[in-house]
């Protein structure tokens, strides 16, 4: 690996190669999810796994807020609070993401306690947490920046979702259509701002193990939900267990 210092653009082709081939939309289960490879039980799954990731989000964005210096940088970053909580009167993304597990026929109360998730949901979530809390600045910042390329799965997913499985209909995926424009709108700005800060090779290196640190977040949920309902199919103690089909 070079170690020199990139130019800014040069900085972010490195992130993008780094999504190219890292990024939750090279792995197995996002496949068989969008290919209607999955039985109903599976999908629950992963809906109610996803949820918890869901709700740690704003945890995680509260934290990054609380260190941004100036309020201009407060009011951008807010911003995505507000998208997962909503503000009281518009529903958020987590309030979203219920809908859909109630969609694929779950109670929402079994993904609200998170009881039944998989470890492996659980440890790379706090991991994502833990991270974003006690790592640099920048490198919190630069954990969100697989949010370059969600838009692109997130539109692979619904469409294919919806071609495949006759039983999931456009409503139940209705928490993904403001991701498609939110999404964008979060990662030029983190983007941007990672361009502006990461103006020495060890803070580009940084920057580049934090996309990296957080595509093995979202990955290692999808290894635990295929290793559960997948194969091997070894569900853990305690986690949730679909009805036979
Ligand atoms: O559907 C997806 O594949 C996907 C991926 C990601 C991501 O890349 O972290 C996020 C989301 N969705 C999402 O809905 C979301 O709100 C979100 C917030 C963040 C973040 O790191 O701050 N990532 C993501």
């Amino acid at each position: 690996m070079s170690m020199e210092l990139l130019s800014p653009e040069e900085l972010e082709e490195a992130l993008r190669r780094i999504g190219a081939e890292r990024y939750h939309s090279n792995h197995p289960f996002h496949r068989l999810l969008h290919d209607g490879k999955l039985t109903r039980g599976q999908v629950q799954a992963w809906a109610l796994n996803r949820y918890y990731y869901q709700a740690q989000i704003p945890v995680k964005d509260a934290s990054l807020l609380a260190r941004l210096p100036t309020a201009e940088l407060r009011r951008e970053w807010r911003r995505r609070i507000e998208d997962h909580d909503g503000d009281g009167t518009r529903p958020g993304g987590i309030e979203r993401w219920l809908k859909l597990v109630e969609g694929v026929g779950l109670d929402p109360a079994r993904a609200v306690s998170t009881a039944e998730i998989l470890p492996e949901t659980r440890f790379a979530v706090d991991a994502y947490v833990h991270f974003v809390r006690d790592r640099s600045l920048l490198e919190a910042v630069a954990s969100s920046l697989t949010e370059l390329f969600s838009p692109t799965i997130i539109a692979e997913r619904v469409s294919g979702m919806l071609r495949n499985y006759e039983w999931i209909h456009e409503d139940t995926l209705a928490y993904f259509t403001p991701r498609l424009t939110q999404a964008p709108r979060d990662s030029d700005f983190a983007l941007a701002y990672v361009k502006a800060h990461a103006d020495a090779v060890e803070k580009q290196q940084a920057v580049l193990a934090a996309l990296r640190f957080k595509c093995d977040v979202l990955w290692s949920q999808l290894d635990g939900l295929y290793y559960a309902y997948v194969a091997p199919g070894f569900v853990p103690p305690g986690a949730f267990v679909p009805e036979a089909a």
